[in-house]
């Protein structure tokens, strides 16, 4: 008998109107470091729960305003309620939730994320995670008798721009795919089934002695990765067996950080740059969502790194979506602080519309498998069948397949893809290409209005003339490039569409 490929068909139902990602922002008490450097000074002024006033030393006084501002004093159980509870809620009825938590190394993203310990801790220091696991559990009893739950857990970290498998370390790099129905998917990662909150808290403590953490000058235990836990959720209705899946991610992102600040050397220094590279990928991604022109034309980079691919079913709209942005109060961080409320207010751009995803479960063969491939297909593997035993058919198969002598109706979805990123990379660098090109005009223009300027001296004057002559053919070969550019352009983007 054929591998036949099980296929789930999905109807996408809209769940509500466009809205805005949630973004709050939070700032940690001081820490003793801070105080011993600037005392009690702080560089925010509270004006109320949603908006706030920085002021440093080298910039005007700014108004900040989020969804809410978490100060201090805030409580652990605040953040969960404004910014995890609904998206918990959602995530049972199948509406895809991602939460994630941004920022400077030590401002408290973990903290934020995890708490202090999530299998023992003070119960109002709790994290996000433990208390998402207690509300995730919670919903599914209060649900009506006809809906039945199915909740499993996976943890991945992204690590030097690698996707691991916390609860399967031999899994060390997960590949990303995408499928057209069901949108981002870590191939063959773990998923644990789990039935209760302590099973969940004990599978997610396993996963989080995996990660990968160091010390750095300014914070003992920092994350050196990206880790994202994933929630699926899926609920079955026994009156029309219908099934709903709805996936619940939560994001710790690694700290960015100066380097020449956190006194990073070696390894650490390494883990730095990548860190810091993916972060500044998911800058780009931000920029082009809310800056870029809209329509098919604009280029959205989540191929850029190995982050913005993971998240960009919860960046490209098809998910309710948090961002807490994580920052010290303290003058002695206030730059770092500065760039993360930066970061926040232009996600708060970002719109989004999740969709409800309906699976009638259902196996059929794809529509690719042509009918003349297939019957061929077919009898060679049951004339083999009459001498060989199932396994040894099925083993013959995919060595077929593989050699291309068969015909994998995924692996075309796979090459698809795989020319998706190239072009979606080869777009990435001709627009930084671009970019280069246009800043050397600007710097060339520049240097020659100042050789102008002093063209009475007979040396000078034949340095301004060859400038000027570099100038005219640099501007003349931009021309073409960027002609030529605008046509590849648009040939990848109509192609990759
Ligand atoms: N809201 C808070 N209340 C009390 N302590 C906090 C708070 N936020 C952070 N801290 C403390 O600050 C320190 C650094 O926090 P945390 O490890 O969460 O930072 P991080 O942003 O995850 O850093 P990294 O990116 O380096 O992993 C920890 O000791 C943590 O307990």
């Amino acid at each position: 008998m054929l591998r036949g490929p099980l296929r789930f068909d999905y109807y996408f139902c809209p769940v509500r109107e466009m809205s805005n990602i949630t973004v709050c922002a939070r700032f940690r008490p001081l820490s003793s470091k801070e105080r011993q450097d600037h005392g009690d000074a702080v560089c925010i002024q509270c004006v109320d729960s949603e908006t706030f006033i920085f002021k440093d030393e080298k910039t005007e006084e700014l108004t900040y305003s989020f969804d809410r501002v978490f100060y201090d004093k805030s409580e652990q159980t605040d953040v969960y309620r404004f910014l995890a509870q609904p998206i918990v809620q959602d995530a049972l009825n199948a509406v895809n939730g991602t939460i994630i938590t941004f920022g400077q190394t030590g401002a408290g993203k973990t903290y934020s994320m995890e708490g202090p310990g999530i299998l023992e801790c003070d119960a109002a220091e709790k994290g996000l995670l433990p208390r998402v696991v207690e509300g995730i559990f919670e919903c599914t009893k209060l649900a009506d008798e006809t809906s039945k739950y199915s909740i499993k857990l996976s943890m991945v970290e992204i690590y030097m721009e690698k996707v691991r498998d916390l609860f399967d370390l031999s899994r060390d790099n997960i590949q990303i795919k995408e499928s057209k129905t069901q949108g981002i998917m870590l191939n063959g990662m773990t998923e644990m089934p789990v039935k209760d909150p302590p099973e969940a808290l004990l599978t997610l403590s396993k996963g989080i002695g995996n990660r990968a953490v160091g010390e750095t000058q300014m914070n003992v235990a920092s994350s050196r990765s990206h880790c994202i836990y994933i929630f699926t959720i899926q609920q079955e209705s026994t009156k029309d067996k219908r099934a709903r899946t709805g996936k619940l991610n939560l994001v710790d992102l690694a700290g960015s950080e100066k380097v020449e600040k956190t006194g990073a050397e070696g390894r650490i220094l390494e883990e730095a740059k990548t860190i810091n590279k993916s972060l500044s990928a998911l800058g780009n991604v931000i920029n082009a969502l809310t800056c870029g022109p809209t329509g098919r034309g604009n280029h959205i980079p989540y191929r850029d790194s190995k982050l913005t691919r993971i998240l960009q079913d919860a960046l490209g709209g098809n998910s309710r979506t948090a961002l807490l942005c994580c920052c010290s109060p303290s003058p002695t961080n206030s730059l770092e602080t500065l760039s993360t409320l930066r970061f926040g207010a232009r996600a708060k751009h970002i719109k989004a519309s999740p969709r409800v995803a309906y699976e009638d479960k259902c196996i059929r063969e794809l529509e690719v498998f042509t009918p003349v491939k297939r019957e061929l297909r077919d009898k060679l593997l049951n004339e083999l069948q009459v001498s060989l035993d199932i396994e040894q058919v099925q083993i013959l198969e995919e060595l077929f397949i593989q050699e291309g002598i068969l015909f994998d109706p995924c692996s075309i979805e796979e090459s698809e893809l795989a020319n998706e990123d190239v072009a979606s990379q080869t777009i990435s660098s001709l627009q930084l290409a671009l970019e280069e090109l246009l800043s050397t005009i600007a710097e060339l223009k520049k240097e020659n209005e100042v050789l102008m300027a002093r063209v009475t001296a007979a040396e000078l004057h034949h340095e301004s003339i060859s400038n000027s002559s570099l100038l005219v053919s640099i501007s003349c070969n931009l021309g073409l490039f960027r002609d030529w550019l605008k046509s590849l352009f648009h040939f990848s983007i109509n192609h990759y569409n």
